[in-house]
């Protein structure tokens, strides 16, 4: 049977925090509690300039403004998780018309994946927790790529794993880190206007931008793949 244009493949590569859940003040709130404890200045304005979005090793080195060594890593990332997951658990809910979204995407045959900076614990917490799990082919999280985003690894591997090649995937993001890195893997970039205002998200170079899922049609995200 000859492919029609929704069974051509493409895939749809999600970023976790801040686009499948709305999350990002818990993430400020516990980095900030964190700081205090460890007795580190960190302001919001810090957090979004240099934590969000990025690998907890890039994170922990901004806020103790030294290398931090594997082991260390490991104790001050769960350290700083376990406050995370304790402040936002008793909100954890999908982001406005995922779900629909999702379900729509996997009746038209589009590969699906994550792609987080998150460590695995709380990729465990928010997929198997909603659970959303179930909807993707694959999930790449920080332990399984060497260089955070902003470089493009972690969604150039989440291609790879889904098998399709980076110009026919699109990227959801909310970063900044995170959308230079979907650009910078030739991918198209949706940002979701969550942790950043629409203005702010004006000049990233991403090729949409919508408040929430309830905004997306698989059509129209289909349109921007077969646009160029
Ligand atoms: O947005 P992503 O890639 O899912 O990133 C997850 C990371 O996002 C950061 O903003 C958080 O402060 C981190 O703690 C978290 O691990």
């Amino acid at each position: 049977m000859p492919d029609t244009p929704s069974a051509l493949s493409w895939a749809a590569l999600f970023d976790m925090d801040g686009v499948l859940i709305d999350n990002t003040d818990f993430h400020i709130n516990a980095w900030l509690q964190f700081a205090q404890h460890h007795n580190r200045p960190l302001t919001k304005d810090q957090y979004v300039d240099h934590i969000n979005g990025r690998v907890s090793a890039d994170a922990m080195a901004y806020v103790f403004q030294r290398p931090i060594s594997p082991g260390e890593l490991i104790v001050l990332t769960e350290e700083k998780e376990a406050i995370y997951r304790e402040l936002y658990r008793p909100h954890l809910q999908p982001a406005p018309g995922l779900l629909a979204f999702l379900a729509a995407l996997k009746a038209q045959g589009v590969k699906l994946a994550v792609g987080t900076s998150a460590p695995e614990s709380n990729v465990r917490f928010t997929l198997d927790g909603l659970p959303l799990r179930p909807y993707f082919d694959a999930i790449v999280d920080s332990s399984m790529i060497h260089k955070g985003k902003p470089a493009p690894e972690i969604y150039l591997t989440a291609a790879e794993r889904v098998g399709i090649e980076p110009a026919r995937c699109v990227v959801f993001e909310d970063a900044f880190a995170g959308i230079e890195a979907g650009i910078r893997a030739g991918m198209k970039v949706i940002a979701v206007a969550t942790t950043h205002t629409r203005d702010e998200l004006a000049d990233v170079g991403s090729m949409l931008i919508v408040d929430d899922f309830t905004q997306l049609t698989v059509e129209a995200v289909q349109q921007l793949i077969q646009s160029s």
